[in-house]
């Protein structure tokens, strides 16, 4: 820690972190687990999108597999060179959409070298049993197509048939080799490639959207509690997002789930009182024709508003969520209408990274004079508000794919169910306390990120085993206790 502390630019700490993570594997996570709040915001987000955007000069061995369009016919034989035998979980993404940051082709290996790292250090599964994979298609970014250190092919992206061909090579590839049980988890795949790769997927693998899902989940969470901390339920609130993508529709879906799950309502009504923002204005019935087909369940009856200003001043939603991968975009005006008319309104900008985020955490406080109710995908820092100090909670994924995964992984189950995500959103949920409430806070602190995961991973596999979707028999009778007793920690062997 002394010799990362000396390095004062992040991206410095970051090469550090891969250096040790390489040279000395067990004390990386050692390190990793005891520092987390410290260290997750460098191997993790925001650091590990400046990673990807300069990953080809700061290159140095490969950390995971690459599958490119070269490797049609033989991605089997590509995928039994990995040294390890025995996967448990594989985090694949294509480069298309990294964070909000766009395409960066090849690069984007850091994402699921940093999810995987994750994966160990917050939920316990064993490094060995990670696989991080690129599938290279090429890239549309002209910087990096004319970067003389880029990384991956120099082509145009592949679309179309020969896209889905590689892919279903690759998860043919995948359940050959590893079986059933292998959980492969989608990572910032563009949306017009992650909510078919999805659909199409989850019938016969055991597949996970990281982006759609895990978003979801954990902003589920992270709206559970704040309503234990404000009061009112699920049901008695108006939503509206900006941006209506994987992490937008995701979110939007899981909230109309769980609503419906507790008051009965269908869950078409449900999705009624959800409203959002795209690029173009509000999702409205007299765009329906025209929208793509995972916003078509939020176009409701109302005129057309093309800006989020007139929409939050027209719908008057007391919980406001950015997904839209814009920075900037909550301005003073949006976030003081959101005060006038709530008590508390809860505000999330989740958009990664920080310079994406629709908002910073002094701005939401600073606007709604002290008022909100604030969380962010990516870290900020506590803000000081007329002499109060408020905490704002990170709500990103981190919280629930890594516990989720060891819970999938415990039961063997064999596919993934949205219940297990409620499940996950509802253990995470509870996790908060009057404590964290107190300091504006709506998510635990990552330092007890480890209990967390055993108690989510116990919570999706009891889902699993209620469902008939696990296969490893028989159940334990404490699934707490056995989640964290196959959770790997750092420790040297004593041979005396
Ligand atoms: O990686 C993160 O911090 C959260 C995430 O999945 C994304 O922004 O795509
Ligand atoms: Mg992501």
């Amino acid at each position: 820690m002394h010799n990362l502390r000396s390095y004062t630019v992040p991206l410095h700490r970051y090469i550090a972190m891969m250096d040790l993570q390489e040279r000395n594997e067990r004390l990386f996570y050692k390190l990793l687990i005891d520092n987390v709040e410290e260290l997750l915001p460098v191997v993790y987000t925001p650091v590990v999108g400046e990673a990807c955007q300069k990953y080809g000069s700061i290159y140095r061995r490969p950390q995971g597999l690459y599958i490119s369009l070269k490797d049609k016919g033989k991605v089997l034989e590509v995928l039994k060179n990995w040294p390890e035998r025995s996967i448990q979980v594989i985090v694949v993404t294509d480069g298309e959409r990294i964070l909000g940051l766009g395409d960066l082709g090849c690069q984007g290996m850091g994402i699921p070298v940093g999810k995987l790292s994750l994966y160990t250090a917050l939920g316990g599964v064993r490094p060995s049993a990670c696989l991080p994979i690129t599938i290279d298609v090429g890239t549309n970014n002209e910087t990096l197509l004319n970067d003389e250190y880029y990384i991956g092919l120099r082509q145009r992206r592949a679309t179309g048939e020969e896209y889905h061909e590689l892919l279903q090579e690759f998860m043919n590839a995948v359940k050959q080799n590893y079986g059933e049980k292998v959980l492969v988890q989608f990572e910032d795949f563009a949306n017009h490639n992650a909510f078919d790769l999805l659909a199409k997927y989850s019938k016969s693998h055991l597949v996970f959207n990281d982006d759609i899902q895990g978003t979801a989940s954990v902003v589920l969470a992270g709206l559970l509690a704040a309503l234990r901390m404000i009061g009112g339920g699920l049901v008695d609130q108006t939503y509206l997002f900006l941006g209506a993508g994987e992490a937008g529709t995701g979110i939007a879906e899981l909230i109309a789930l769980e609503m419906s799950k507790h008051t009965e309502l269908p869950v078409d009504d449900c999705r009624k009182k959800i409203w959002l923002v795209d690029s173009k204005g509000l999702l409205v019935e007299s765009r329906k024709e025209s929208l793509q087909h995972f916003k078509k369940p939020f176009a409701h009856e109302h005129e057309e508003l093309k800006t989020l200003l007139e929409a939050v001043q027209s719908i008057k939603p007391t919980v406001l969520i950015g997904t839209s991968g814009v920075g900037k975009t909550f301005t003073q005006e949006v976030i003081e209408a959101m005060a006038s008319f709530n008590e508390k309104p809860v505000i999330f900008s989740l958009s990664n990274p920080t310079s994406h985020s629709e908002c910073t955490a002094e701005e939401a406080y600073t606007w709604s004079k002290g008022t909100a109710v604030f969380a962010s995908g990516s870290p900020f820092d506590p803000v000081e508000y007329e002499g109060k100090t408020f905490v704002p909670g990170q709500s990103n994924n981190a919280y629930v794919f890594p516990g989720f995964g060891l819970g999938v992984v415990i039961s063997g189950a064999i596919r993934v169910h949205d219940d297990m995500l409620l499940a996950a959103s509802e253990a995470l949920a509870e996790e908060a306390t009057q404590e964290n409430f107190d300091k504006g806070l709506i998510f635990p602190p990552f330092t007890n990120i480890r209990k967390i995961s055993a108690s989510i991973a116990a919570k999706v596999a009891a889902k699993a085993y209620d469902l008939g979707l696990a296969s490893r028999l028989p159940r334990p009778d404490d699934l707490v206790k056995y989640a964290e007793s196959c959770m790997y920690t750092p420790l040297y062997r004593s041979y005396r």
